[in-house]
C-alpha cells in the first residue's frame, strides 16, 4: 500500500534543516507522516551540517491534526496502532522536545489537534496572523493525545486552555501571540525565514549559555543557584516566556529555602552589623572630618594603604627614612594604580588625579597638618615605640595615631606616650588596596570617638571594618593561625600536602593552607609562629617542616619554591621533592604516620583543618576580643576567604553543631595533643546544646 503522506527535509547553507509535512489536502498526521517525521528528525540531529530545525507544512497549512480518515482502519485493525505513548512520548517528547538541536515551528493556515501538538513540542513557534490554532479533539469524542493537555495550559494558562479544549475553540495567530502560544507573528512570506533565524538564535543562545555555565562552575563549583538561573533563562528562550516564568517561579521558591540563601542573607546583615559597636557607635558621636592622612613606611603594606587612601580622595603624606625608600614607596603606589589603568579599570585622568593627592616626606615637619597617621613600618617594638613618641610630639593633639601591626600589643607600642586614648590599630590585609577587610583594634584606653572616626574612614575607603579588642594576633590572625597549624600537624602524621590543599579549595577556600603559606612567604609564617609560641605555647604545634625547607632556600612563592614549584608567574605545580623535607620533619617530630589518616575523605580533612579555627574563634569571642559571633563570620570571609555561601566559620560551625565539633576535637586532642583541646566556651555550649553564635548569657541579660 502506498504511504499516506510523508515529510521532506531540506538543508541550506545556514545549517537549518527545514522539515515539511506533506500530506494534502490538510497535511494530516497519518502514521506514515509521523514515522517519516521521526526519521527526518533523526537525520537532522545526526547531520553535522545541521545546527537547528524548522518544522512547517506544505502549501500554507501546518497540519489539520491526526489523520481522522484512518480512525476507521484503526478501529477495524486494518492499520496497526503504535504502542500507547509511542508517538506522544517517544517521538514528540523525547525526540523533538528533548533534542539537543533547537527546533522552531513555522505555522500558517491550519494548526489543529495533533498539528498544534507537534508545534508545541518544538522550542518556539512563529505564525502568520491568520493561522488557526486549536485542539478540537473533544468534538470527535476523544481528547488531545500528543501532549496537548499538558503543554497548552503551560503556554496559555489554565482558563484559556480549558476553553480552547472543552469548547474545541481555535484561535487566530494574533491572539495566540498575545497569549504566549506563539512567539512571533509575521507575514506568510517571511514565515520560514523568520523561523530559521529564531532557530539559529536559540542555537547561539545555547552556545552563550554553555559558556556561562562553564564560567559559573569555574567561579564557584559548590554553588547551584547561578546554574539554576541559567537554566531558567534558557527555558524562556527555548519554551517561551510563560514556561520560563513558571520555571523561574518554582526555582525561586526552592532557592529561597536553601542553605546558600540563608548563609548569604546572614552575611549581608552581619556585614552591616559590624559597624554597630557597643560603647562606641551607640553614644551619639559624629565622625570627625579627616582632611589629611600620613602613612609611615612605603613598604608593601604602607604603599597598599596609601593606594587605598588616595583612591578614596584622601590627601596622603608618605613618610620614609630616606630618599631611596621614599621613591621605592611612591613607585609601588604608582604600580598599584597603573595595574588598574592597564586592566581598563581606571582612566589616565583618574590616575593623575589620585597621584596628585600623594606627597612624600622624610621628616615630621608637615605632620602638624594631619588628622590621621597610620604607621606601617617593620614589626619591631622598639622602633614603633620611638615612632609613637615622635608622633605625639609632631602631630596635632586631635590626630589619630594608628598602627598597622598585625601582632604586637598596642599598649606596648604606646607605652612611651601619654596619648593612649588616641592610639588604635588599623590592621589592613595584604594587598591593602584590594583586600576588603579592616580590623580596627581598640585597647581599654582608645576613645570611642577615635573608633567612630576610624569606622568612618573604613567606610569611605570601601572596607568592611570589624572592631576588635587588643591581644596578640587580634581576632583575624588568631583565627587564621590554626588553619596552617593543623595542616602542618597532619602532614607530620602522614597526610599528603596536596590532598589537604585540594580538600580546602573544593570546600570553597581560595587556596589551601600550603599554597597560602607559599604566598605569604615562610619568613612571615615563622615570625608569626614565634609570636604565638610566646603567647599561647600550649596550643602551638611545633612543626619543623617550614624551618627545614627554609634552610634549603625554599621560602615560598617569592623564592619560586615552597610547598609548590613556581615556574610561570603564580602558577603553582606540586613538587615531589618536598617529600624529603616531610620525612625529615616527621622523624624530628618523632611521630609514626597514622595509617587511618591516609584513608580520610575530603570532608574529614576539612573538619580537621577548620574545627581548630572554630575552637580559636570561640576563644576570641569568649575573651571579648570580638564583640559578636557574626563579626567573626565576616572576618573569616573577608580576611581568610572563607566561602560566604557557608555563612562564615561560626554559622558553618553551628550548621554542624557544637556537640559534634567538641567530640571530634576531644578525640584528636587525645590522639594528637593539646593543640586540639576544645576551649571551655565550646565545651559549655556543646554540653548545654547552645549554638556557638548565640550571645553569651551575660550579654542577653545586659540586653534585657
Ligand atoms: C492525537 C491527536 O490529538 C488527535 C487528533 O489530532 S484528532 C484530529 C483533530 N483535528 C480535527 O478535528 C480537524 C478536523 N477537520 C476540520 O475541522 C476541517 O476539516 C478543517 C477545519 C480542517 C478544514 O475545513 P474545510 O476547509 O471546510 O475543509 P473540509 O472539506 O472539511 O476538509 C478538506 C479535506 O480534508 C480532510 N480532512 C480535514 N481534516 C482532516 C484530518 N484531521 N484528517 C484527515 N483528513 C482531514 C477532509 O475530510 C476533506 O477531505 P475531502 O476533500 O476528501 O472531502
Amino acid at each position: 500500500m502506498a504511504a499516506k503522506g510523508a515529510t521532506e527535509v531540506e538543508v541550506d547553507g545556514d545549517g537549518v534543516a527545514v522539515i515539511t509535512i506533506c500530506n494534502p489536502p490538510v497535511n494530516s498526521l497519518s502514521i506514515d507522516v509521523l514515522l517519516s517525521l521521526k526519521e527526518s528528525y533523526e537525520e537532522a540531529l545526526q547531520r553535522k551540517d545541521v545546527k537547528a530545525i524548522v518544522v512547517t507544512g506544505k502549501g500554507g497549512k501546518f497540519s489539520g491534526g491526526f489523520d481522522i480518515s484512518s480512525f476507521g482502519d484503526l478501529h477495524s485493525g486494518k492499520i496497526e496502532q503504535p504502542k500507547v505513548g509511542y508517538i506522544s512520548i517517544d517521538i514528540l517528547t523525547e525526540l523533538l522536545e528533548g533534542a539537543t538541536k533547537p527546533s522552531v515551528a513555522a505555522i500558517d493556515g491550519l494548526c489543529l489537534g495533533g498539528g498544534l501538538e507537534v508545534s508545541m513540542a518544538c522550542h518556539a513557534r512563529i505564525s502568520t496572523p491568520t493561522a488557526q490554532l486549536g485542539l478540537p479533539e473533544l468534538q470527535l469524542g476523544i481528547i488531545p493525545g500528543f501532549g496537548g493537555t499538558q503543554r497548552l495550559p503551560r503556554l496559555v494558562g489554565l482558563t484559556k486552555s480549558l476553553e480552547m479544549m472543552l469548547l474545541s475553540k481555535p484561535i487566530k495567530g494574533e491572539e495566540a501571540h498575545q497569549l504566549g502560544l506563539v512567539d512571533s507573528v509575521v507575514s506568510p512570506n517571511d514565515l520560514v525565514n523568520t523561523a530559521r533565524r529564531w532557530a539559529l538564535d536559540i542555537c547561539e543562545a545555547r552556545e552563550i549559555l554553555k559558556f556561562a555555565r562553564a564560567q559559573a562552575r569555574k567561579q564557584a563549583a559548590n554553588l547551584e543557584h547561578p546554574l539554576i538561573c541559567i537554566d531558567v533563562i534558557e527555558e524562556g528562550i527555548v519554551s517561551g516566556p510563560r514556561a520560563g516564568l513558571w520555571k523561574e517561579a518554582n526555582a525561586f521558591q526552592g532557592l529561597l529555602f536553601s542553605d546558600t540563601c540563608k548563609s548569604l542573607l546572614h552575611v549581608f546583615f552581619s556585614q552591616r552589623a559590624t559597624s554597630k559597636v557597643p560603647g562606641a557607635t551607640d553614644l551619639g558621636l559624629m565622625p570627625r572630618k579627616i582632611t589629611k592622612v600620613a602613612i609611615l613606611g612605603g613598604g608593601l603594606m604602607g604603599s597598599g594603604i596609601a593606594t587605598a587612601m588616595i583612591l578614596s580622595n584622601y590627601p596622603v603624606l608618605l613618610k620614609e627614612v630616606n630618599e631611596k625608600f621614599l621613591i621605592a614607596g611612591i613607585d609601588r603606589i604608582k604600580a598599584n594604580l597603573q595595574s588598574r589603568v592597564i586592566k581598563g579599570k581606571m582612566t589616565e585622568e583618574r590616575y593623575e588625579k589620585a597621584m596628585s593627592l600623594l606627597s612624600g616626606a622624610l621628616g615630621y615637619e608637615k605632620f602638624k597638618e594631619v588628622d590621621l597617621v597610620i604607621e606601617a613600618v617593620i614589626e619591631n617594638v622598639k622602633l614603633k615605640q620611638q615612632i609613637f613618641a615622635d608622633l605625639e610630639k609632631y602631630c596635632p593633639s586631635h590626630c589619630i595615631l594608628a598602627t598597622n601591626t598585625s601582632t604586637i600589643d598596642l599598649n606596648l607600642i604606646g607605652e612611651k606616650t601619654k596619648s593612649q586614648d588616641r592610639i588604635v590599630g588599623a590592621h589592613f590585609f595584604s594587598p591593602a588596596h584590594v583586600m576588603p577587610l579592616l580590623e580596627i583594634v581598640r585597647t581599654q584606653h582608645t576613645s570611642a570617638q577615635v573608633v567612630v572616626d576610624l569606622l568612618d574612614v573604613g567606610k569611605r575607603i570601601k572596607k568592611t571594618p570589624i572592631v576588635v579588642g587588643n591581644c596578640t594576633g587580634f581576632a583575624v590572625n588568631r583565627m587564621f593561625f590554626p588553619y596552617t597549624q593543623s595542616a602542618l600537624l597532619f602532614v607530620d602524621y602522614g597526610m599528603d600536602v596536596y590532598k589537604i590543599d585540594r580538600a580546602c579549595t573544593k570546600f570553597g577556600m581560595p587556596m589551601g593552607p600550603f599554597r597560602l603559606a607559599d604566598l605569604v612567604g615562610f619568613g612571615v609564617a615563622v615570625a608569626t609562629g614565634m609570636q604565638y609560641l610566646e603567647n599561647f605555647p600550649e596550643r602551638v604545634y611545633k612543626s619543623m617542616l617550614i624551618p627545614i625547607m627554609m634552610e634549603d632556600k625554599r621560602a615560598g612563592e617569592a623564592s619560586r619554591k615552597g610547598f609548590y614549584k613556581y615556574e610561570d608567574r603564580r602558577k603553582a605545580t606540586p613538587d615531589p621533592e618536598i617529600m624529603t623535607y616531610i620525612q625529615k620533619s616527621r622523624s624530628m617530630a618523632g611521630v609514626t604516620p597514622d595509617a587511618e589518616l591516609m584513608k580520610l575523605s575530603d570532608k574529614d580533612i576539612v573538619e580537621m583543618v577548620f574545627f581548630p579555627v572554630i575552637n580559636e574563634a570561640c576563644r576570641v569571642l569568649d575573651e571579648g576580643i570580638a564583640v559578636k559571633a557574626s563579626d567573626l563570620d565576616i572576618a573569616s570571609i573577608f580576611g581568610m576567604g572563607f566561602p560566604p555561601y557557608r555563612g562564615g566559620v561560626m554559622l558553618w560551625g553551628d550548621s554542624i553543631g557544637a556537640k559534634y565539633i567538641h567530640g571530634k576535637l576531644q578525640e584528636w586532642a587525645k590522639r594528637y595533643g593539646s593543640f586540639f583541646e576544645p576551649c571551655s566556651y565550646l565545651a559549655e555550649r556543646a554540653a548545654k546544646g547552645i549554638p556557638l553564635s548565640a550571645p553569651a548569657a551575660s550579654q542577653v541579660k545586659a540586653r534585657l
